[in-house]
C-alpha cells in the first residue's frame, strides 16, 4: 500500500477501495483503436448490455458504468523512465500524458475490457496502455470480452494471463462473441455498422431468464446466447467489487 498525500497533484495510483457509501466506477474499455474499427460498436453493446442488467439486478453497492476509449487517451509507446510498479503517485510520471491516464484509470474500481484478436493475440494498443502503469490496476476486478472470426478466444486467455500479471482480480471466465459469418467480418473489419442492440430488460439479460423467454425480434438479434454470458460474468465482476 502507497503513502497517501493531500496533494491535488500527488495523486495517489494504489487500489484504494472507494468508500462504502461511493459510487464505483466500471470502466468499459475499447481496446483496439484503428481507424475504421468495430471495436467502439462492440464495446458500446456490451455497455447498454451491463445498463440494461443493471436496471434488473440491484447491486449492494451502487455503481456507474462508463465507456473508456483508449483513442480519447493516446498514448506513445512506453516511453516513461521508470518502471511503473515503483510508482506510488501520479506527479512521480515524467510525462503529462501518463499522469492524465494513470488519474483517470485510479478514479475507476473495476473493468470490462473489450478487445478484439489480432494475429492470435490482443492488440498493441491495449498492452501499450496496461503497461504505463501498474499500480493503478492492481487488484481491481477485471472482465474480458474477445471478439472475432472465431470469437478472439486465443486474445483473450492472453490478456487474462496478463491482467493477473497485474494482481488483479480476474474473472475466470471471459465471454468470447464470434462473428456469425463472413459478410458481418468484412463490415466489422471496415467499421461499418453491424446492427448490434441490447436485449431490453423484457429480455435475456434479466438474472434467471432463460433464452425461450426472450421475444422473436431479440431471439434473431446478433449474439443473443452471448448476451447471457456477459450478464453471467459481469455478477462475477459485480461479486468481486463487493466482496
Ligand atoms: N493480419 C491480419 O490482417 C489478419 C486478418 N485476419 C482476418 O480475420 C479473419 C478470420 O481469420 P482466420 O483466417 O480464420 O484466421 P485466424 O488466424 O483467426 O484463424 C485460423 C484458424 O485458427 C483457429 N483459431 C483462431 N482463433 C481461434 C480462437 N480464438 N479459438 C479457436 N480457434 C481459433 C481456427 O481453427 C481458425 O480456423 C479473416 O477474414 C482474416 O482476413 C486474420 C488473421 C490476420
Ligand atoms: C491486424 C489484424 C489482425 C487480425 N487478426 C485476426 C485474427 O487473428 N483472428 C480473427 O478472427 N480476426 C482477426 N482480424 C480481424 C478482426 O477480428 C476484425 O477486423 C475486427 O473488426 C477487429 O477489431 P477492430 O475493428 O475493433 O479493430 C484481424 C484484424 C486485424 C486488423
Amino acid at each position: 500500500m502507497s503513502v497517501l498525500t493531500n496533494s491535488a497533484l500527488d495523486c495517489a495510483v494504489d487500489a484504494t477501495p472507494a468508500p462504502q457509501h461511493a459510487r464505483s466506477k466500471i470502466g468499459v474499455i475499447v481496446c483496439s483503436q484503428r481507424e475504421p474499427r468495430a471495436g467502439d460498436q462492440i464495446a458500446t453493446f456490451v455497455l447498454e448490455t451491463l445498463r440494461e442488467l443493471q436496471k434488473t439486478n440491484p447491486s449492494p453497492r451502487p455503481y456507474e458504468l462508463i465507456l473508456l476509449d483508449l483513442k480519447d487517451h493516446p498514448l506513445p509507446m512506453y516511453n516513461e523512465p521508470a518502471i511503473p510498479s515503483q510508482i506510488h503517485s501520479a506527479s512521480e510520471y515524467k510525462y503529462p500524458h501518463t499522469r492524465a491516464w494513470s488519474e483517470l484509470i485510479s478514479s475507476f474500481q473495476a473493468f470490462v475490457f473489450v478487445t478484439p484478436q489480432y494475429n492470435w493475440g490482443y492488440p498493441a494498443s491495449i498492452k501499450n496502455a496496461i503497461d504505463y502503469l501498474f499500480n493503478e490496476w492492481k487488484g481491481k476486478p477485471a472482465l474480458v470480452v474477445s471478439y472475432g472470426g472465431h470469437g478472439g478466444g486465443k486474445a483473450a486467455a492472453q490478456l487474462q494471463q496478463v491482467l493477473q500479471g497485474l494482481d488483479m482480480q480476474v474473472v475466470k471466465d471471459f465471454v468470447g462473441l464470434k462473428f456469425p459469418d463472413r459478410p458481418f467480418l468484412v463490415k466489422a473489419a471496415k467499421g461499418h455498422d453491424l446492427g448490434l442492440q441490447a436485449a431490453t430488460d423484457e429480455g435475456h439479460v434479466k438474472a434467471d431468464a432463460v433464452i425461450e423467454s426472450v421475444d422473436e425480434k431479440q431471439k434473431d438479434a446478433v449474439w443473443a446466447k452471448e448476451t447471457k454470458e456477459i450478464g453471467a460474468a459481469f455478477r462475477d465482476l459485480v461479486a468481486l467489487l463487493n466482496s
